[in-house]
């Protein structure tokens, strides 16, 4: 079939291959000219540089050159350049004409359907190649490199120099996955391991989509589940939006006290899911311009003791067309199912599986006996190879306090985080440990998710977990971002009904697991907080 150049009259190339009475049908040419010369409908069929007919999306992939355009319409806005000229009243198309209409019609679907097939291929191949598995409608390729956010999304020049900066040259498999489908418009929910780089997966979406600072208003959002996590997702936003002078707020203390909500120019915020509680109904913090909100460690804010404050922000979340996503490296079904009641259309991602450990982490366990075992094996563990920094998690802030009782006057730097301290207590040590001024960091759960403690060797779980999320999330502290790490576990004999548990977990990330620890019976993870004996050793006052 011969295509006319579409210089030559601007409508004919739509009708390539048809016979045309363009005497009898002037009238409608000169009307459909004028009405539709800049419309997508006049553009659907162009010519590409090599003087081929193509489609548009065709050429417009190859040049790169025009803005991005919703793929779901493409199909029916080629049918629509047609069917605006078949409705003319005036128009009597002989049968031959609507057949050579037709097959052109369908020739052009075929096309757009085979090519669509191989890019699907080469989609499934290249997640396959990468771990990720989606579910959900029509999800967009994911991204060969960061090159092609400019390519396909035309990020802005700021940002692509940010990452370069930051030395991330590749995407990590859930940045691949995430990011396009967020600059899609969609929403969705995603899981992948601890410290594969989830932030960046929000954020860099989030500013892209953003664009420019404006003064109108809150636009974005991200919820996490503590003070600590929220100033560290803080400073990465900055980090990526150098050189923008994007407002980006934390809702600290003092600006949930100070802070004149009324004229709050802010593009995006950063909040625990209880400030912002606080901000809502105190401060009457105006939410309904939001555009975008992220839920960082979702299925932790969607516990029941999180559920309430976080329902509140939903609910103030209230424009029509804001676009959700929630992250976390554990998503129980629960976290699926309420998703899926909240979310439009969203698309699951999942690196690797569901709730696992990372796989850069060499796993142990260490049977102790007793109280006093664990203190004597912390301790022998130490003199032997202290290879800081070191995190040590226990079950309660209580015991936190004993344990760094007993080890502050060992010749180590140690510290403690818990709940007790003061914001600026709790900050200082997250400081002080990232600087490599504390060596060995006792903690209760308050710092075992989200945070990134750049290299952290080794880290030990003093106290058993309370469950297969607090083992996934604590121990994916060390080996962050493809690094190696270790994690030993102490257990007494109150654990060992979870042994099995923690052993499955280990044996699906890859670490080796003796034959007998398999054989033990599976118990249903329940709080696992059990009386302990004291760690101190001082005697009672
Ligand atoms: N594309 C990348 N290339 C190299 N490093 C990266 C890349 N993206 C993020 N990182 C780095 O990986 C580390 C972990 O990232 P991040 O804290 O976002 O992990 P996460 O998946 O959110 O972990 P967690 O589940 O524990 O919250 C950070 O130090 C971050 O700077």
């Amino acid at each position: 079939m011969s295509v006319p150049s579409p210089m030559a009259n601007d409508s004919s190339f739509l009708f390539s291959g048809i016979r045309f009475n363009r005497k009898k049908f002037g009238a409608d040419i000169a009307r459909f000219q004028k009405k539709d010369n800049d419309t997508d409908s006049a553009k659907i069929w162009t010519v590409a540089e090599d003087g081929s007919a193509k489609t548009r999306e065709a050429v417009e992939e190859k040049t790169a050159s025009t803005k991005k355009r919703k793929r779901k319409g493409n199909s029916s806005e080629n049918v629509e350049g047609f069917n605006v000229f078949r409705n003319s009243a005036s128009v009597a198309q002989s049968s031959g004409e609507v057949q050579a209409d037709q097959e052109s019609i369908e020739l052009c679907k075929k096309k757009n359907k085979k090519e669509q097939n191989r890019q699907l291929e080469r989609d499934a191949i290249f997640r396959k190649q990468h771990n990720i598995h989606v579910s959900g409608y029509n999800v967009p390729s994911p991204l060969q490199s960061f090159d092609e956010l400019k390519s396909r999304y035309r990020c802005p020049s700021y940002l692509l120099r940010n990452l370069k900066e930051l030395g991330f040259r590749e995407p990590t498999p859930i940045q691949r996955q995430t990011i396009p489908v967020l600059l899609d418009g969609r929403e969705c929910f995603a899981c992948a391991p601890t410290g594969s780089g989830k932030t960046l997966a929000f954020v860099c979406p989030m500013l892209m989509k953003l664009k420019d600072p404006e003064k109108g208003g809150i636009r974005a959002v991200i919820l996490c589940h503590t003070r600590e996590l929220s100033a560290q997702i803080f400073r990465e936003c900055k980090k990526l939006a150098k050189r923008k002078k994007f407002g980006i707020k934390l809702m600290t203390k003092s600006l949930l006290r100070n802070a004149d909500f009324s004229k709050f120019p802010c593009d995006i915020l950063i909040s625990t899911p209880l400030r912002l509680r606080l901000a809502i109904k105190k401060k009457k913090i105006d939410l309904s311009r939001v555009e975008y909100l992220v839920l960082d460690e979702s299925d932790k804010l969607f516990e029941p003791e999180l559920f309430k404050q976080i329902a509140s922000v939903l609910k103030a979340c209230s424009n029509p067309s804001i676009i959700r996503s929630l992250f976390s490296a554990t998503l129980p079904d629960f976290v699926e199912d309420r998703a899926r009641e909240l979310m439009h259309d969203a698309v699951r991602v999942i690196v690797g599986r569901k709730n696992m450990a990372s796989e850069t982490i060499k796993q142990k366990l260490i049977f102790t006996g007793s109280e006093e075992g664990k203190l004597l094996a912390i301790r022998q563990s130490f003199a032997e190879s202290l290879n800081p920094p070191v995190l040590v998690f226990l079950q309660s802030k209580e015991r936190a306090k004993e344990l760094y009782g007993e080890l502050a006057f060992d010749n180590i730097r140690v510290d403690v985080i818990h709940s007790d301290l003061s914001e600026q207590e709790r900050g200082n040590a997250v400081d002080n440990f990232r600087a490599g001024k504390t060596w060995v960091l006792i903690a209760t759960d308050v710092v075992a998710r989200g945070m990134d403690f750049k290299g952290v060797n080794c880290v030990i779980n003093y106290d058993f977990p309370d469950s297969a999320s607090a083992y996934v999330h604590r121990i994916g502290r060390s080996g962050r971002a493809g690094r190696s790490g270790e994690a030993i576990t102490f257990y007494t004999e109150e654990d060992i009904p979870l042994l099995r548990n923690v052993a499955n977990l280990m044996a699906a990330s890859g670490c080796e697991v003796p034959p007998w620890l398999m054989e033990l019976q599976k118990k249903k993870w329940k709080k696992h907080r059990p009386k302990r004996d004291s760690i101190s050793t001082k005697p009672d006052l």
